[in-house]
């Protein structure tokens, strides 16, 4: 019962729960991650033939760096194998990669192999992902303010120049037609933003799942898209 043009143009995806995953199931963390990639896959296929223009993916965040570092270089790897895989496959289906967040502390070569598939895949426009690797909402619109403010100093804008739309053309998502997710799916039954898209965020239905990340198959996605169609949005509209 998914109507076409109900359909979120961006998503916002919050990957949790594939360490819980494997813990439950007795394997090791690596084979939760690798699960965790194996949804990816599928996921983006998904959004891919059902239309969806954006996907922003909380891949790794600033607090994950605390991990055991043999988790870390894990992932690491992980990004780095999913990357070289993938990259053909990105340019031939018009896939734009973007990566949004500090990606300076990455290793070199994913640095450089992330370079590489941003080069290559930057005039695609038939689903724009967005990957927030070591990402930080609440940075994001601190750099963005700064930015403005140094216009300001530089004597180009006034302060009552300043606007949301400024702010929008600042921020590390101004890469993308469609900044604003309209639906965000968090999976592993956490009810939190951890410092993900903020600013982005101000008007997105919110859609939280049980499932752990491996677990977020079709159907779940499906459930999360219905959800989203039975929602009104109003944008603090009309009171009805
Ligand atoms: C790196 C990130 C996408 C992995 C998300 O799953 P996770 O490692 O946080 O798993 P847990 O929440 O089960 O610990
Ligand atoms: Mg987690």
């Amino acid at each position: 019962e998914l109507r076409r043009e109900l359909m979120p143009k961006h998503i916002a995806v919050i990957m949790d729960g594939n360490r819980r995953w494997a813990k439950k199931r007795g394997l090791p963390v690596a084979l939760g991650y690798a699960a965790g990639i194996r949804t990816l896959r599928s996921f983006v296929k998904l959004s891919y033939n059902w239309g969806i223009s954006a996907l922003t993916l909380f891949a790794f965040s600033s607090e994950n760096w605390f991990r055991p570092k043999a988790e870390v270089d894990l992932l690491m790897g992980l990004f780095d194998k999913v990357l070289k895989d993938e990259l053909e496959n990105l340019t031939r289906t018009g896939i734009r990669l973007s990566i949004i967040g500090d990606a300076s502390q990455l290793p070199k070569s994913l640095q450089d192999l992330i370079d590489k598939a941003v080069m290559a895949t930057k005039a695609n426009s038939r689903l724009h992902i967005l990957v927030a690797i070591n990402y930080s909402g609440q940075y994001d619109v601190v750099q963005a303010c700064q930015t403005i403010a140094q216009r300001v100093k530089d004597g180009n804008i006034e302060p009552e120049d300043i606007n949301s739309f400024l702010v929008e053309q600042e921020l590390q998502t101004k890469c993308t037609e469609f900044p604003s997710p309209d639906l965000l799916i968090r999976t592993s039954g956490e009810l939190r933003l951890s410092n993900f898209l903020l600013w982005q965020l101000a008007y997105t239905e919110l859609f939280f799942s049980h499932s752990q990340w491996p677990d977020f198959g079709e159907a779940e996605f499906l459930e999360a898209l219905c959800s989203f169609q039975q929602r009104q949005r109003r944008y603090g509209g009309q009171s009805s």
